[in-house]
């Protein structure tokens, strides 16, 4: 019973579900087992010539080799130039890819009647396919050894800890008391670090235990670090649990950042702002040191997977706990890296006046005070409709991300729920949760299990029309129903580029012009909250009840129940 019913208004998010991998079973069944994508599949339409190649039936391979010393490579170049080969590990199958599609047609051709070696090659056309997010990419170079780390200021040293310090470093760890708030349990030495804020709060305290300062000042003596530390994190990741790329905040410590691991391997992902990646595998007693350009420029993280791919080969992960030694930093960053330097990013100029093409000019938020009854305020017809309308598609192209915390929200949500996105922007959110129906508001008046909403209510300019986004929510809503709310936080987080003093301000939109001169800017009307503000506003709704009330990503956030309906 309960299943018809779910089937009714589970819908599957997965784009084109036709488009499955070339050989779909070996695909699928290779992604369970390894957690690595093919990064190839069959071509929509199967009678398509494409320059990518589908080979199997090969001589066995290592998939570590260089793809260049397998026995097709010189077969296949006899046609055209080889642009790369993906060798399948543990199967005799290998895709080609060619700079064109003439070369590949006629090395197609030579394959199905010649073979290789003398032995029948089976050959199909097939389509280069994205990799998705979270799948180690084979084509990113993953390293172990020190000698082989080529990014600047990167340190690598293998055996930091002995197999036996690690283990009673690890022990003496697990006596003490974990924090479970975030996804990750975490603990914390000297300063606490806040990851949601990613800023040190100097309050709380705990002094370092004996055997961390041991590891410490061994660090120090190595030059592993520069400043002797004041602030360890340690946190524990279970096979599956990573943390986000990021850089960390540049005013909050100082140079030199090591990362000791214990337990298991991982592999670290490092990239820069010039599009360059490059993996290192960190394995259990290793120590990891970040100065210079690698602490400052390239952004580290960890994917969230159960495996990784080391030289071509799968590491399966287990339980890993890493120390991170930071020095806490107390005046302006002045690195040589402004653009990934909190103290040193230019704000967006912020005009006083606006010129309308009425040809008046005035400060935008004197409008404010003209909001009359239930008309649409001049301010959010002019600062918010009208920009929103000029600057979608930029807006959009840089909104791609899902957050973790609605993600995770909306992945906690019952099979088969309903849930109406309302500001859904692009719908980078459609896609979070297959088990629920993602729908659009309008089109499912009374059918609504739960709701979110983003980036809507800090651009409604009084509190009676803010409540009355709430409560229309709400009404969207089945009792029990949940309603997730962020709205733009006043205390904005360390990677924002906003600083807020009033609650109410214009917000500078920089949209690139397409014939290449200076950015337009546009000025987005926000209203910014302070923490509390949210709870509050809902407290006077008798029929909801407030689950949760947290910051995350720059925003204060709430998550209410409906408890009854409005009129009960
Ligand atoms: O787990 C690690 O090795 C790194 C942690 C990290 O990057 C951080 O806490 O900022
Ligand atoms: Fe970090």
């Amino acid at each position: 019973m309960r299943k018809e019913t779910l089937s009714l208004y589970a819908f599957d998010f997965s784009h084109q579900p036709t488009q499955l991998a070339m050989s779909m079973r070996l695909s699928r069944k290779f992604r369970k087992a390894t957690g690595l994508h093919i990064p190839y599949k069959r071509p929509n339409d199967p009678a398509a010539e494409t320059r990518h190649l589908y080979c199997a039936n090969l001589p066995e391979h290592d998939s570590s080799q260089d793809w260049r010393s397998h026995p097709l490579f010189p077969v296949c170049s006899e046609f055209g130039e080889v642009e790369t080969m993906f060798l399948v590990p543990y199967k005799p199958v290998a895709y080609v890819t060619f700079v064109d599609e003439g070369s590949a047609r006629k090395a197609c051709s030579f394959l199905r009647e010649s073979g290789l070696s003398g032995k029948l090659v089976h050959v199909q056309y097939a389509e280069a396919c994205e990799k998705r997010p979270g799948e180690p990419n084979p084509a990113i170079p993953c390293t172990s050894l020190s000698k082989d780390l080529v990014v600047e200021g990167l340190i690598l040293k293998e055996d930091f800890l002995s197999p036996e310090e690690s283990e009673d470093t690890l022990n003496q760890l697990d006596e003490l008391e974990w924090e479970s708030s975030l996804s990750r349990r975490v603990q914390h030495f000297g300063f606490t670090f806040d990851y949601a804020t990613r800023r040190v709060n100097t309050l709380k305290t705990r002094a370092f235990p004996p055997f961390l300062l041991r590891i410490a000042q061994r660090a120090l003596r190595e030059k592993l670090l520069l400043f002797e530390p004041d602030q360890c994190t340690v946190n524990e990741y279970q096979p599956g649990q990573g943390i986000r790329s990021h850089v960390d905040t540049h005013s909050a410590f100082e140079d030199g950042i090591l990362s000791v691991s214990l337990g298991s391997s991982v592999v670290m992902e490092f990239r820069s702002p010039d599009g360059l990646s490059k993996n290192v595998q960190l394995k259990p007693g290793s120590a990891l040191s970040m100065q210079g350009e690698s602490r400052y420029k390239w952004a580290h993280g960890i994917s969230n997977r159960k495996s990784d791919l080391v030289d071509g080969k799968f590491v399966q992960r287990c339980r890993r706990v890493s120390m991170t030694f930071r020095k806490i930093k107390t005046s302006p960053c002045k690195c040589e890296f402004p653009e990934q330097c909190d103290s040193q990013l230019a704000p967006i100029p912020k005009p006083r006046t606006v010129q309308y093409t009425d040809g008046t000019e005035l400060d935008p938020l004197t409008l404010l005070h003209h909001a009359d009854g239930d008309k649409e305020p001049e301010i959010e017809r002019r600062h918010v409709h009208e920009v929103y309308d000029t600057i979608a598609s930029h807006f959009s192209e840089t909104r791609y991300k899902p957050w973790p915390k609605v993600a995770a929200f909306l992945q906690g949500l019952p099979f088969g729920s309903i849930v109406a996105d309302v500001g859904c922007g692009n719908g980078r959110y459609l896609a979070c949760a297959k088990h629920i129906a993602v729908i659009a508001l309008d089109r499912c008046k009374g059918l609504v299990e739960h709701a979110t909403e983003k980036a809507v209510l800090h651009h409604l300019s009084t509190p009676a029309r803010r409540l009355n986004a709430i409560e229309e929510l709400l009404r969207l809503v089945k009792v029990g129903g949940r309603v997730l709310i962020y709205a733009w936080a006043k205390e904005q987080g360390s990677e924002s580029r906003f600083h807020f003093s009033n609650s109410d301000e214009m917000v500078p939109w920089s949209l690139p012009t397409t014939d290449g001169k200076d950015n337009v800017h546009v000025q987005r009307y926000c209203h910014l909250y302070v923490e509390d503000e949210l709870p509050r506003l809902c407290e006077g709704i008798s029929y909801a009840s407030v689950e949760r009330s947290y910051w995350d990503c720059s925003n204060w956030c709430v998550e209410l129940i409906k408890v009854k309906e409005r009129n009960e």
